[in-house]
């Protein structure tokens, strides 16, 4: 390897793009150096772009990196780029070149509703084809110029092309611009374009409310049109399946194509896909109202990574996921039975050195020197929007009109530049606006403007490059009043334009720039019509010192944040959440291996099962679609109808020993399985009995339990003031839940109560505060499911006079992480003599005295409340069989019998245990959690009923 300190890295593999390789042992990240934490490893590759482009500055002395692409240029930058790119890739080792000799880069397919160039038809087979408007072309313009990929763009050319022979000679024509087309008829593009996307999403998106539904237009009801977009989007996945490659990373973008990254995962699972929206992700208040609400947000979801201009935006999408499908919202995104989709933001940028080297070429500066000859004597104001609502452009021109009221001494000495490029013209709403504002314009002029001169000059049209260059660049002052916008490119290219005359921009505080842009623009609320007069008052007057330290703080950003680094840093994360996935996965474990547990349950001759109750042996009670987060479903605890059979067959075979393990109070175990002849271990184990015997106490001596006044006392004050919280008193633990409460509200709750309780009446005592997804639990030290375990089975063996060593385990559970020490306790590793099971049997055979188990008289339905009775926990367990003569059945109700006396103690055989548990007949296993130290996985509480009949048919079949 050639490459071994440069920038710090390491390693045998290619520095380039470590992705770019499907070298499966190291999760596609070339090699065995992949660094483990996101960070480290998005570092790393920032690192490594950096040096790329240093690379090609110092290797021909240019920067590639921003090449202009005008129309011609969009394909010429290819060969610049692979020469130099070859070079640098050349350094980097083998597997960087193809066997051609050309340099290695990753393929990456842009997938957007429109393509950067749309198509004119010329004749039958002849296209021209002119560059598209608008932000999200303008930003995904550079990706050509990017020279870590080999970009190609997906899209619709924005025509309808009904004939073979046009499509073709449309195709071939695109190609040549790496571009390649999805043919959408008139009708889809009506529904899904126009209807869909224009009329139903974006004004959503925009807070504008959702148009009223037209019932009697039966072909534009939500619903049509919403079928329309998924075969649209469904149309757009054939053409991507159609060219993807093998390690490809596709990019879909906006809201147009919500259900690409759906069809794609579902096609085919390992795509790399990424989503990015280019408009606001609206509260989810307002995502609430939309009849799809649900079905947008899974598609979505299906992707690797989804990305936002803004955090607001993000967290935004994060709630409304949260609240719409009852999801876990995390800092790193959202999760859905352990598979993670990022979230985050990725402020867009422009390419501003395309800008900034424009206003050098003479054909701009010639523009420069017209346009300041034309408006010589006044200040030029300016805007530049696509004729949308969103961009408030009545409200813009109504706060011009009412500065000129304010301000007659500007009258004749300032002029604004209204350029507004046609859009959507086929929307009925779109062509609404165009009246409406050609109204006002008419109305102002009329009213302010002279024979000589007019106050506004509106134009209905786009202008070249060149041409907009010019007029940012003699521009005083813009104004940019977006009602919302999802960034607004047009106030960062006026900056980048704005080096010699550091004008002033007036900014919608409801446009994404406005987060980056905020510290030198002057914010406005586009609605009040009075502050933006102002305003346009204030940045006329403005001091120069002034406008030139907001220019500088502008121009900082606009020039450091590019739509070059915004693309990379797009890529380079999704590329990393896909490692990251293979390395959660890899630490996840396998399914249970069912067929195996039957298997050798069946050949045992001495099993025990511990089975947890909450969601494992409870009902599925989500259901899609419903409202997650604040649907009261079941507040008590119910055992699966399902398993009431097969439990009962398994409670009977007399060759089984079955436990549940529950965290729940005696009375609901009492309730659920009191019919059953099993083992009751209440309140994570503190509480046991066999369901004919009455309960018994485990508690470890010395258990302290002064603190639980005091947390009461605050876990009702928090109850009280969080609706539809509530806590549960359990006799060893108090637990706060708010799993029916509003999860966001719940979880500031639980924040505030936590540091309440930390700094608060525990802050001294020996407790664990143990946090679930949507509770806070607070127990004595040592309160767990897997210090229990000894005491209890050490009970078992007693009671039931076991001689045969158990020699099968399953221990199946949804279990807090605090409690998963129980899947340990038994792992046969674990159970070597220098290990800590059997060690601590051995220890607790010496010391065998004093055993107390507390007898509790059964109440049925409700256990007592009763006072909490010390007992030596190391005392309970039994370490050698052979010493005692068995134990008749001790769970009675009678207090000598389960009080025992130290000549009472269980010894065993030298050497031998009452485990004889070889790892094959181990079966921890976690239902529902990815993160656990169980051997399995089940995914449910259904895969749980599943298992179980078949344990209990195999086992019923055999002993028929
Ligand atoms: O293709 P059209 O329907 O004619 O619309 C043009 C584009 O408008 C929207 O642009 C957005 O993207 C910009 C870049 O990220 C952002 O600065 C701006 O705030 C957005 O409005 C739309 O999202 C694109 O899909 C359209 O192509
Ligand atoms: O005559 C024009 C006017 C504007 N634009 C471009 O359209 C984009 C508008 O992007 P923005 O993010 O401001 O809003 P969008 O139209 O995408 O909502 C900018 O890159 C402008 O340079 C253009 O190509 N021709």
């Amino acid at each position: 390897m050639k490459w071994a300190s440069q920038g710090g890295f390491q390693g045998d593999h290619m520095p380039g793009n470590i992705y770019n390789h499907n070298n499966g042992g190291s999760g596609g990240g070339g090699g065995g150096g992949i660094p483990l934490t996101r960070v480290e490893r998005l570092l790393r590759e920032r690192e490594l772009r950096k040096f790329n482009r240093t690379f090609h500055l110092s290797d021909d002395g240019n920067d590639n990196g921003n090449p202009d692409l005008s129309q011609q240029e969009l394909n010429e930058g290819e060969v610049r780029d692979a020469a130099s790119a070859a070079a640098a890739l050349r350094v980097f080792g083998e597997g960087s070149e193809t066997e051609d000799g050309r340099p290695l880069k990753q393929r990456l397919l842009v997938v957007a509703n429109r393509l950067p160039v749309s198509a004119v038809r010329k004749g039958e087979d002849t296209w021209s084809l002119e560059i598209s408007a608008g932000g999200l072309v303008s930003a995904l313009l550079v990706l050509p110029g990017v020279k870590e990929f080999e970009a190609k763009w997906i899209g619709w050319a924005g025509v309808n092309v009904p004939d073979e022979i046009g499509q073709k000679a449309l195709s071939k024509a695109l190609a040549e611009k790496r571009c390649i087309p999805v043919f959408l008829d008139e009708e889809i593009v009506h529904q899904y374009y126009n209807g869909y996307c224009n009329n139903i999403l974006w004004p959503l998106f925009h807070y504008l409310g959702l148009p009223q539904e037209d019932r009697l237009a039966t072909t534009r009801s939500f619903q049509s049109q919403f079928d329309a977009y998924k075969r649209a989007n469904k149309m757009f996945a054939d053409v991507v399946i159609k060219h993807y490659e093998e390690g490809d990373v596709v990019w879909c973008h906006d809201y147009h194509l919500m259900f690409l990254p759906k069809c794609l995962k579902e096609h085919d699972a390992s795509i790399k896909v990424g989503w990015f929206l280019h408009t606001p992700f609206p509260s989810s208040e307002i995502h609430r109202t939309l009849p799809s609400r649900s079905d947008l947000l899974r598609s979505v979801l299906a992707a690797d990574l989804v990305g936002f201009h803004t955090y607001d935006y993000a967290r935004h999408f994060v709630s409304a996921c949260t609240r719409i499908l009852g999801l876990e919202g995390t800092p790193e995104g959202v999760e859905d039975q352990g598979k993670l989709t990022r979230v985050a933001a990725f402020p867009i940028g422009i390419d501003s050195g395309r800008f900034i080297r424009a206003l050098e070429v003479p054909q701009v500066q010639e523009h420069i020197r017209v346009l300041k000859e034309r408006f010589a004597g006044r200040k030029v104001m300016l805007g530049v929007d696509r004729l949308d609502m969103i961009k408030g452009i009545p409200q813009k021109i109504l706060a011009f009109e009412k500065f000129l009221e304010e301000n007659a001494k500007w009258h004749d000495k300032v002029v604004l530049l209204q350029i507004a490029v046609p859009t959507r013209t086929d929307v009925p709403e779109y062509q609404k606006l165009t009246s409406q504002v050609h109204e006002i314009v008419g109305r102002i002029n009329g009213r302010f403007g002279t024979l000589t001169a007019v106050p506004i000059h509106h134009l209905d049209r786009s202008l070249d490059f060149h041409a907009l260059c010019a007029l940012y660049a003699i521009t005083d002052i813009a104004l940019v009043t977006s009602l919302r916008d999802g960034m607004n490119l047009v106030s960062y290219e006026f900056v980048a334009c704005q080096a010699s005359k550091k004008g002033v921009l007036i900014l919608s505080e409801f446009a994404g720039a406005a987060q980056s842009l905020g510290a030198g623009a002057l914010l406005v609320n586009p609605w009040n019509i009075t502050e933006v007069a102002q305003s346009i008052a204030y940045a006329l007057d403005m001091p120069p010192d002034e406008r030139e330290k907001r220019h500088q703080h502008n121009y900082e950003h606009v020039t450091r944040h590019t739509a070059q680094d915004w693309a990379e840093t797009f890529v380079s994360e999704l590329n990393d959440t896909v490692v990251e996935a293979q390395l959660r996965t890899r630490a996840t474990p396998p399914g249970l291996p069912i067929d195996r547990a039957v298997e050798r349950y069946l050949q045992s001759k001495n099993r025990l099962l511990i089975l947890g109750f909450n969601a494992t042996l409870t009902e599925v009670l989500d259901s899609p679609g419903r409202r997650g987060g604040d649907q009261i479903k079941e507040m008590d605890l119910k055992l699966h109808p399902e398993l009431k059979e097969p439990l009962t067959i398994l409670c009977e075979d007399t060759k089984t020993t079955v436990v549940v393990l529950s965290g729940s109070e005696r009375n609901t175990l009492d309730y659920n399985f009191g019919d059953y002849n099993m083992w009751l271990a209440a309140e994570n184990g503190m509480f046991l009995r066999v369901t004919q015997g009455e309960w018994m106490t485990t508690m470890p001596e010395h258990l302290n339990m002064d603190w639980v006044d005091s947390v009461k006392h605050v876990f009702e004050y928090f109850t009280e003031r969080t609706p539809r919280a509530h806590f549960e008193n359990r006799e060893t633990s108090l637990v706060w839940n708010y799993k029916y409460a509003d999860v966001e509200f719940g979880r500031l709750q639980a924040r505030d109560l936590l540091q309440h309780l930390w700094t608060g009446p525990i802050s001294n005592a020996a407790v664990d505060v143990v946090q679930g997804s949507r509770s806070v639990e607070v127990r004595s030290v040592g309160v767990t499911k897997g210090a229990a375990i000894d005491r209890i089975l050490g009970e078992i063996v007693h009671s039931k006079g076991m001689v045969t060593p158990i020699d099968y385990v399953l221990c199946i559970g949804h279990f807090l992480g605090k409690d998963e020490d129980i899947y340990t306790f038994f792992e046969p590793d674990l159970l070597d003599p220098a290990g800590s099971a059997k060690a601590k049997l051995a220890e607790a055979s010496k010391t065998s005295t004093d055993r107390k188990l507390a007898p509790r008289p059964s109440t049925g339905k409700g256990a007592p409340k009763s006072s909490h009775s010390r007992t030596n926990s190391r005392n309970t367990m039994p370490a050698n069989l052979d010493r005692r003569a068995p134990v008749p059945n001790q769970a009675s109700s009678s207090m000598s019998s389960a009080r025992r006396s130290p000549q009472d103690s269980i010894t065993w055989h030298e050497g031998s245990s009452v485990l004889d548990l070889k790892g094959e007949n181990y079966f921890s296993c976690s239902v529902g959690r990815k993160q656990t130290k169980a051997r399995y996985l089940l995914n449910s509480s259904d895969d749980v009923v599943t298992f179980l009949r078949q344990l209990a048919s195999a086992s019923s079949v055999r002993h028929a």
